[in-house]
């Protein structure tokens, strides 16, 4: 733990962290949040969030502001006070949708850490960092299994849950893709996670989706595994049901961004047109890429 001592001046470090759409999840509980998580498979995107902070004496408390308001961001704040006990003003910008299955909370929390680390002297590695980050997940049960995605980037394979000091990644061999997005809505992450009756069907539908993922893992039979996984979950919206099927039915893949309202596509070879114009019906097509860049430091 650090403590501050300011001679006037105030430190300022900004990072950059990816977003994240899981397809399918399997709750793996443990009384120790280093080695509690998710196994599963998901996409790191080349949209995420950027995190400022700031420490010094203009700072009096610690502030989190997400796109210009001002938020509660729990996540976020049990960084911080994982960290240090000066008070700090986080500010995030995302290019991502929050609260939409876009790994939103954990982007901030990785960029939280990075940035912190860095305005604060802090000397700590990227393992450490990114164990802060999944913690703060955990605790605050804004997710399970995305901080150990957007830490190595690519379609990761969870295989086995935790923090960098316990799970395991694998990736699946994917093509360069684009990845549409389109938002019906929000699901709160926390509300599912503590409801029993969906944490019993989602770690069912989960297992058996590893299983068959790991028999042939493409990304072909990531999407398929992934849909068939969000309609036994019953997770499922019926608009977006209708938005798989519009999808489906140009011989694009579809399914939901778990936890979220939210369709996400790709197209098999370079057919990505059909599958935008259907997709565009149902609302403002988000567009992605597949990304395999790691959180970073960034400089003004
Ligand atoms: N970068 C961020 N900084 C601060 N608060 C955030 C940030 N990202 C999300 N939040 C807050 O987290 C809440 C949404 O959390 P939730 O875990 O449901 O969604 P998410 O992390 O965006 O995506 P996912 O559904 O993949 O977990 C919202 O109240 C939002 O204000
Ligand atoms: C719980 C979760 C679906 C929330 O985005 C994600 O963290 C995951 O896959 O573990």
């Amino acid at each position: 733990m650090y403590t501050y001592e300011s001679e006037g001046a105030d430190f300022l470090a900004k990072a950059y962290a990816p977003g994240h759409i899981t397809g399918f999840f399997q709750i793996h509980e443990h009384e120790d949040p280093h080695r509690k998580g998710s196994t599963g498979c998901g996409i790191v995107l080349n949209g995420g969030v950027t995190t400022e902070v700031k420490v010094g004496k203009s700072v009096e408390k610690t502030e989190i502001f997400l796109n210009g308001k001002s938020v509660k961001g729990r996540t976020t704040r049990t960084v911080a006070d994982m960290m240090t006990d000066v008070p700090v003003r986080i500010k995030s910008w995302a290019e991502i949708p929050t609260g939409c299955g876009f790994g939103a909370s954990g982007a901030g929390a990785l960029g939280t850490a990075y940035a912190l680390n860095r305005a604060l002297s802090l000397n700590q590695t990227v393992k450490s960092l990114t164990e802060y980050a999944h913690v703060a997940e955990v605790v605050n049960c804004s997710g399970l299994g995305d901080i150990a995605a957007q830490s190595n980037g690519g379609v990761v394979i969870r295989l086995q849950p935790g923090g960098p000091e316990f799970g395991l990644v694998d990736r699946i061999p994917a093509p360069e893709a684009r990845v549409f997005c389109i938002v019906l809505g929000e699901i709160s992450t926390g509300s599912v996670l503590r409801d029993e009756a969906a944490t019993g069907k989602i770690n069912t539908a989960g297992k058996a989706a590893m299983s068959e993922l790991l028999k042939k893992p493409t990304l072909e039979n990531f999407m398929q595994q992934a849909k068939m996984f969000a309609s036994k979950t019953g997770l499922m919206s019926s608009r977006a049901k209708d938005v798989i099927e519009a999808a489906n039915a140009t011989g694009g893949f579809a399914s939901q961004a778990m936890l979220g309202d939210t369709v996400f596509a790709i197209s098999p070879s370079c057919q990505e047109f059909p599958l935008y114009e259907a997709l565009q019906e149902f609302g403002q097509v988000l567009e992605y890429g597949i990304s395999t860049c790691l959180p970073k430091l960034m400089y003004d």
